[in-house]
Formats: C-alpha cells, structure tokens, sequence
C-alpha cells in the first residue's frame, strides 16, 4: 500500500456504512475516511467518477478513492442513471415510479463506480459493479436512498427488505468493490516486491 493511508471520500454516511462493512470481510485493507462534499460535473458515469476523484486527490494531497452510483432505468435509456440523487430528492419515490407508469418495461440497474486517484494530476482508475433489478412501489423499512423502489432481479425482494449482510453480497457496491480489492492487493505486492 502506499506510504499515504487511502481515503475514502463521501458525504454519504450510508455509502460508508456499507464500504466499511465489505471491506472488513477477508483480506483487510485499510481505508480512512473523509466527509467532504465534491463538485459532481454532468457527464457519463465514468467522466463523473474520474473528476470526482482528480478533486478529492488534489484537496488532499493523498491516494483517494471516491464512488458514484447511478440508478438507470431501461425505457427512459438509462436516465436518471448518474443525476438519481436530484431526481430523487424532487421526486420522491412515488414520484420515480410515476415516471415509469407510461412504460410496461420497469427494468433497471444499479452501477456503482469507484475511482482511485494515487494522488493530485496522477491517472484515475476505474472499477464498476451492476446490479440488475425492476423499479417497484416503495417496500421495506430501509433509510437509504432509493433502496425500497430497487427490486433485485431473481430474489423478490427490494434491497430495503433485506438485511444488510445480504445486499452486502449482491449490490452494486459489494462487486465495484471486489475489483477495487483485487486492485489495492496486486498494487500492494507490487510495491512489497519492488522495495
Ligand atoms: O458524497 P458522495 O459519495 O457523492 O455521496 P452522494 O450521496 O452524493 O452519492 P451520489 O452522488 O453517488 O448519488 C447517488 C444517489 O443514490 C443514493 N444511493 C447510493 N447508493 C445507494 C444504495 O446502495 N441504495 C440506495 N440509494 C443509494 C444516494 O443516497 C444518492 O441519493
Ligand atoms: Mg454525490
């Protein structure tokens, strides 16, 4: 691992809860975390993901890794996809299901995107994870986010009506960031051979 600890940047609580969660399973690396809000430019999921990380690198002067996630809905050509959190804030998750209700197509995925930047103007590396599922009417207790309106694909249930261990071994999240481990461990022998 670098001589720089790696941080993890987001202002979402939620987001770190679960990243903290995946990545103390197997082998261990070490993360630090940092609550910053960083500018998000319009673009494709990976044009976002790679600014996202310049920034949080640069205000650091560190390894950084950032994450975005996108929720894209097959009959509107994966829109809201990277602007989900805006849409839902104004929408609500009555409201994302209305914008479905002229479509009898309610497939959607969840991408997840994690970017690491070894440090400021250095080349960003990119790792996604997909999850594919339908948009439903809201079910299960959960807080985050969109959760009770993405129903997983072959389980029946929305990530709200399952427990955290399992989201935590079929979300978006969990499988950017089994490439972003395989990642952090091949760069770490890389640099225990070279010294
Ligand atoms: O600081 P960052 O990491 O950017 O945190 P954010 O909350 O702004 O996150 P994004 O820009 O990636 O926007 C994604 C939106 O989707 C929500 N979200 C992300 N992952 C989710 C998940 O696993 N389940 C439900 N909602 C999720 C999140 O709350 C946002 O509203
Ligand atoms: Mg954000």
């Amino acid at each position: 691992m670098s001589s720089k600890p790696l941080v993890f940047v987001t202002g979402n609580a939620n987001k770190l809860k679960e990243v903290k969660a995946i990545l103390s399973k197997g082998h261990p690396i070490e993360i630090e975390s940092r609550d910053l809000d960083l500018p998000e430019i319009q673009g494709t999921p990976p044009q976002i993901a790679t600014a996202k990380a310049h920034s949080a690198s640069t205000h650091l002067s560190c390894p950084t890794l950032t994450e975005d996630t996108a929720l894209c809905f097959t009959a509107l050509h994966d829109l809201p996809g990277p602007y989900i959190k805006h849409f839902l804030q104004a929408l609500g998750h009555t409201g994302l299901n209305t914008l479905l209700s002229g479509f009898e197509d309610k497939r959607a995925y969840a991408l997840c995107t994690f970017a690491y930047c070894p440090g400021p103007g250095e080349e960003v590396v990119l790792f996604e994870g997909r999850t594919e599922g339908r948009i439903v009417p809201a079910r299960g207790g959960g807080t985050f986010g969109w959760d009770p309106i993405f129903e997983v694909e072959g389980t029946g249930k929305t990530y709200a009506e399952m427990d955290i261990e399992e989201k935590n071994a079929l979300s978006h999240r969990y499988k950017a960031l089994a490439k972003v481990r395989e990642y952090l461990i091949s760069l770490d022998e890389k640099k225990k051979a070279e010294s």
